[in-house]
């Protein structure tokens, strides 16, 4: 039905769904994508922008090889090390912050350097705490660092500030930018929120409504990250305005 490959460092991830389906409840097949390619250089950032329900977690779920039942090809960058941040932070409750942060680690844990990580997200005084003791942005955390901990060359987060305090989300959006920053990382970033993708990506990727493809897609100009505010809001206005065009030319072609 599909193919999928790991392609090696310097590859780009390339994902290509002719279509997807689920079932609904009674039975009938429910398409949820359509004739989406999506192609990132190795090393960038890509924010995948959609209305609620288009199907961004779906699509995230296939780029990371969660699901297979779809029509058409994945190949993701790197070596097949790869970090997932989900909506909700999924750590085990009975394990400790830094038990879940080295969850995924290989056999011998214990030797991984994990300072450096813990310093830029500033789990240092949370790392004996339990995730029942945690506010959400310190759990976002934890499960941020967990994701890094594994030196992925394949990063996949979803919505991974959302209902967070503004404050809060700024500081994070922050320090997942320096993550990324350090190391060559692929990155994949789902969100609704057209500023904070303008304000951390390279690459903008915008879905239709169900089933989703990709209306628009723009390469941001350099520095990610340094924008001014003014430059955000411009080219947020600048997106909104070819977005609107988009979809326009779409119902009339
Ligand atoms: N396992 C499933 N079985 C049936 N339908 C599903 C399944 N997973 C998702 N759906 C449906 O597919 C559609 C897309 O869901 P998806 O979670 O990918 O969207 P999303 O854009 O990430 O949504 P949100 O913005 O609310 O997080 C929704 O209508 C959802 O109800």
């Amino acid at each position: 039905m599909n193919d999928a490959q790991t392609a090696g460092d310097a590859a780009p991830l390339e994902l290509r769904i002719d279509a997807k389906s689920y079932l609904s409840a009674d039975g009938t097949p429910v398409e949820v994508v359509r004739d989406l390619a999506l192609r990132l250089e190795a090393g960038s950032f890509g924010a995948l922008i959609g209305p609620s329900g288009c199907g961004k977690t779906t699509i995230l779920k296939i780029a990371a090889g969660l699901d297979a039942d779809f029509r058409g090809k994945l190949r993701a960058p790197g070596s097949g090390r790869l970090g997932m941040v989900f909506q909700e932070p999924r750590l085990l409750p009975w394990r400790t912050v830094e038990q879940n942060i080295r969850l995924a680690l290989p056999s011998d844990p214990a030797d991984v350097d994990l300072t450096d990580l813990v310093e830029i997200l500033g789990l240092g005084a949370h790392l004996a705490r339990y995730p029942g003791e945690l506010s959400l942005g310190l759990a976002r955390r934890a499960a941020i660092a967990r994701a890094f901990a594994v030196r992925p060359d394949f990063l996949l987060l979803d919505e991974p500030f959302v209902s967070l305090d503004e404050t809060v989300a700024a500081r994070l959006r922050g320090e997942l930018m320096a993550l990324t920053k350090r190391a060559k990382v692929t990155t994949l970033f789902v969100t609704h929120d057209l500023e904070e993708a303008v304000h951390l990506a390279d690459r903008l990727f915008l879905l239709s409504d169900r089933p989703a493809r990709i209306i628009l897609e723009k390469t941001l100009p350099p520095p990610r990250g340094g924008r001014s505010a003014d430059v955000i809001v411009s080219v947020c206005e600048e997106m909104r305005a070819l977005a609107a065009q988009a979809v326009k030319d779409a119902r009339q072609g």
